[in-house]
């Protein structure tokens, strides 16, 4: 059965931050209690900023069992400045003490080829996940969104939104630059245990009103969980919304 989306709206990206803080906090807490260490990928753009805010600062979390995958990244050098690695690293991962070790990252000898990259990713993700060929679990993928309605770089109308028997792909022709990434694929981003959206300003309200209200097919409303599928918005990205669909107002 589809998990139904949960959806929070805020009056600010930084009421978000807040949010934020708490609810990874406490994902992160119940993984660890659970299985002995957290997994959680990252989507780039204005994501790693918005959830570092309050998080970096946090004093309960055990850091040390965290591991950091990227739910996209940009074929480029870990120190390119379009790098998803480097935004992170930016906000938050310079910030906190999680081993080296548990940071996934894009093999730098493969940039130039993509689709090696994307073999490599999936196989890193193999080994963190114990070697096995069961489809892995992230405990949480944290994602945006575009106005376009994609999400990591699965983009409306491309030929990945139908790959299924791998878990990370590669594309060179992103419509958003750069142009060549790998992504995760909808078999492994849907058997996540929670996927939860964060998106802030008016520029996604109609992507939004489309995913959400009007049960559009884009990219992000694909997206399903395990467990909880959760979209975090501010008043703008949530501007276009019908009332009734707000069960939650925080
Ligand atoms: O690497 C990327 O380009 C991203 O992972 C991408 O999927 C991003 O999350 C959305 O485009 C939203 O980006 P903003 O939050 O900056 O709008």
């Amino acid at each position: 059965m589809p998990a139904t989306p949960e959806i929070f709206r805020f009056s600010s990206s930084d009421d978000i931050s807040r949010a934020l803080d708490h609810f990874v906090a406490e994902t992160a807490r119940a993984a660890i209690a659970r299985s002995g260490r957290f997994t959680v990928s990252l989507s780039g753009g204005s994501l790693p900023k918005t959830l570092a805010k309050n998080l970096k600062d946090n004093k309960s979390i055990e850091w040390s069992k965290w591991h950091i995958f990227f739910a996209d990244e940009r074929c480029v050098a870990l120190d390119h400045d379009e790098s998803n690695y480097l935004l992170a690293k930016q906000q938050l991962l310079d910030h906190v003490p999680i081993p080296a070790t548990h940071v996934y990252t894009i093999n730098q000898a493969l940039v130039q080829d993509h689709k090696a990259a994307a073999k490599d990713y999936a196989a890193q993700i193999k080994t963190a996940f114990g070697g096995s060929d069961a489809m892995p679990s992230i405990d949480l993928n944290l994602l945006g969104i575009g106005p376009d309605g994609h999400c990591c770089s699965l983009f409306p109308g491309h030929r990945l939104l139908d790959v299924a028997d791998v878990w990370v792909a590669s594309l060179d022709d992103s419509p958003k630059p750069p142009p060549s990434r790998i992504t995760l694929t909808y078999p492994i981003i849907n058997n996540a245990d929670i996927n939860l959206f964060v998106v802030t300003g008016d520029g996604k309200a109609d992507a939004i009103h489309k995913i959400v209200d009007q049960k559009e097919a884009l990219p992000s409303g694909r997206v399903q969980a395990k467990g909880r599928l959760i979209w975090f918005l501010d008043d703008g990205a949530a501007g276009k919304l019908n009332a009734s669909t707000l069960k939650y107002n925080l």
